[in-house]
């Protein structure tokens, strides 16, 4: 094709439709990548004249040496690997090898010296972006976000219609484009079949070194990729709750993921699986998932949480292995005594080992009771940060209008009535700690709104002084209530509950829990360190276990006690415990509170199933007067009521509130 051909084919290529631009190079060709909507782009978008001649330009040494030094050490050595074994499979044919930054410019490149058909437009510094040098192999994929093959005169410029490239993106484990895997030849001989295979190692390549750093990056979670696409990478990584935590870019444009998506967005979303933790057990045990939007099923491998890596690259999967067994030596931490000897809660305590210091927010859900609290400070002692502070903040003991400054704190003499001093606030306290925002569901939305957003500037501004401050915190907050549906009524952010919700951990009540016999021990354990020994007789035991707890660990605590400064002799008997719930044939009605009875109480209370709307609105009627109750038996003493019903202040309060009760 000579040079009007040239030009009157690419003029062509930008007026017509795709179909009618006629291929230039022989019959028989397995890939013919279309350019044209790369040739109308230069027309169009980068003004360039196919009939006028092409300059590369180059960057200096000094800006050369900046750019390799810009570009990370680790992942140019990585891209290194891959551009010489690309070499040892082509360079006989001609091509050389090449390294672009994501600017499109080269900073390394693997050539023989003796190369016969090397080109000289692709030397180290040349900078290729297709608003320069028109359709291009560098800078039409860095524009397109795919792996392109240039032959001969699809380039833009018949200067470069001697040359053959190929060239492969490759994206870091966030999604951001961090260079260019490039094979050019000016080789003469070169038939497209052969260059379409080239194209294919090129795009091979490129797909392992963008597995190692997204393997790499997420190597605490699982992670899964598609087994025969070779042309792109498709991973995705996500965590034991099944939440997705990182996406390649392939994988991202593919199901139309955000960055916003990492953390929020669960995998049974784009794949056909389970709507719960058993997805995870789904994916271990099949080779296979069928993607919801398009039916289609693909293969995959799947990648283990925490690989070893040998010869630096991450081990596969291995199905059948089961959860490595840790081995505790050294004596039970807080953590340990959190998790007792229930099953779930010892999956919560490894979960959140797991996760530990890696900076996700943690969410506590639970019933009043259960131990979110002391859950919270165990994870504390048992972090990087136990040297320093935890600060807890009750979002529902504080009155609405003193949370704003009691947690974002306020300048000197910021309002009327405020310390002289001014307030650092509890944000600011907890700097370099551990910041335990308890009843978060309480938190007012307009404060909802800041919190957002020093959460994820990591800065706080005090009220009236213009000051921010930096804050490095591990954020747990806490909540009894249903905050999925504050979400859906509007009282609750959404992004805030996805920002503090890095992972969830639910908390057993204590009547599903298998260890109650265990924290009756710790609990007695804990009198007896207070007072003289306790002990039990079994009809006391007994009755403990059979009871449903209502105000769970909390209860139980108080309940023990009371009978313990009942009892004789330092033995509790059945006669000195006292349960508001029991139906004993001896009991007084008139004597006992009058709750709702368990049986109700379990079915509307259980906060991860959804009970009926009767079910809820009968126990909230009946937890109203009982509460109504409590507080008129203990003269409005807040404290004491609390006590009789087994729940903390906090809770009493939000239901006070809840109810319109007076304290
Ligand atoms: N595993 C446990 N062993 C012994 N005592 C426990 C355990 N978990 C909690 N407790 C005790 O139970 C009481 C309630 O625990 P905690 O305050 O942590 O519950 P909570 O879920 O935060 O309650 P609320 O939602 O009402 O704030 C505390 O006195 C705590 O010491």
């Amino acid at each position: 094709m000579n040079i009007h051909e040239h030009n009157s084919r690419i003029l062509a290529g930008v007026e017509q439709p795709a179909s009618d631009v006629a291929p230039s190079a022989s019959k028989g060709l397995i890939v013919r990548d279309s350019h044209q909507e790369s040739w109308r782009r230069c027309v169009e978008q980068h003004q360039l004249d196919p009939k006028s001649r092409a300059t590369i330009p180059q960057v200096g040494e000094n800006q050369l040496r900046q750019l390799q030094d810009e570009f990370g050490h680790r992942i140019f050595s990585y891209a290194l690997e891959e551009l010489n074994s690309l070499m040892s499979m082509v360079n006989e044919v001609g091509y050389s090898a090449s390294l672009a930054n994501s600017q499109g410019v080269i900073i390394a490149e693997s050539v023989k010296p003796s190369q016969e058909y090397y080109c000289e437009s692709d030397r180290l510094g040349s900078i290729w972006l297709e608003e320069i040098g028109g359709t291009n192999g560098i800078g039409t994929s860095i524009i397109e976000q795919r792996p392109v093959a240039v032959f001969k005169d699809d380039h833009f410029y018949y200067d470069f219609a001697a040359q053959a490239c190929v060239a492969a993106p490759f994206y870091d484990a966030m999604g951001n484009l961090q260079g260019v895997l490039n094979l050019t030849t000016c080789n003469p001989y070169l038939d497209i079949n052969a260059h379409h295979i080239v194209y294919k190692l090129a795009c091979q390549s490129s797909v392992q070194l963008e597995e190692r750093l997204f393997l790499e990056h997420f190597q605490d979670f699982m992670s899964l990729r598609f087994r025969n696409v070779s042309t792109q990478a498709f991973l995705i990584a996500y965590d034991e709750l099944g939440v997705i935590r990182g996406a390649s870019m392939a994988m991202r444009k593919r199901f139309a993921l955000s960055q916003m998506d990492m953390g929020r967005r669960f995998i049974w979303e784009i794949f056909d699986l389970h709507k719960s933790g058993a997805a995870i057990d789904q994916l271990r045990s099949s080779d296979q998932v069928r993607m919801l939007d398009s039916g289609e099923v693909v293969s995959i491998i799947r990648f283990d949480a925490r690989r070893h890596e040998r010869n630096g690259r991450p081990n596969l999967y291995i199905p059948d292995r089961g959860e490595p067994v840790v081995s505790r030596t050294d004596k039970p931490t807080a953590l340990d005594a959190c998790a007792g000897n229930d099953r779930q809660m010892k999956e919560n305590v490894r979960l959140v080992r797991k996760i530990m210091n890696k900076g996700l927010p943690i969410m506590l859900l639970g019933e009043t009771g259960v131990g979110k609290d002391t859950l919270a400070k165990a994870i504390h002692q048992e972090s990087d940060r136990r040297d320093g502070p935890f600060v807890a903040f009750n979002c529902a003991a504080v009155p609405e209008s003193l949370i704003d400054s009691e947690l974002f704190g306020y300048g000197k003499g910021a309002f009327t009535g405020a310390n002289r001093e001014g307030n650092q606030g509890r944000l600011v306290e907890a700097h370099g700690g551990t910041l335990f925002l308890d009843e978060i569901g309480d938190m007012p939305l307009v404060l909802q709104t800041r919190l957002l957003r020093v959460l994820e500037s990591g800065e706080v501004s005090p009220l009236g002084s213009g000051k921010p401050r930096h804050v490095d915190l591990q954020v747990i907050a806490a909540t009894n209530q249903r905050l999925h549906d504050k979400v859906a009524e509007g009282s609750f952010r959404e992004d805030l509950f996805f920002r503090l919700a890095g992972v969830i951990v639910n908390l057993p009540p204590l009547r599903q829990r298998e260890d109650k016999d265990f924290i009756i021990k710790a609990l007695l354990a804990d009198l007896c360190r207070k007072s003289d020994a306790v002990q039990l007789t079994k009809a006391a035991e007994e009755m403990l276990l059979s009871y449903s707890w209502p105000g769970n660990v909390r209860e139980m605590k108080h309940v023990l006690h009371r009978a313990s400064l009942l009892c004789d002799d330092g033995v509790i008997d059945a006669k000195d415990i006292s349960l508001p719930f029991q139906r004993h044939e001896s009991t007084p009605p008139t004597d006992r509170l009058r709750l709702p009875s368990p049986s109700a109480y379990e079915e509307a209370s259980d906060r991860f199933e959804s009970p009926s709307v009767a079910a809820k609105m009968a126990v909230a009627e009946a937890e109203g007067k009982v509460i109504a109750e409590a507080m008129a038996a203990n003269d409005g003493n807040v404290e004491e009521a609390a006590k009789t019903l087994g729940m903390s202040r906090a809770t009493l309060y939000r239901k006070l509130k809840k109810y319109g009760i007076k304290s």
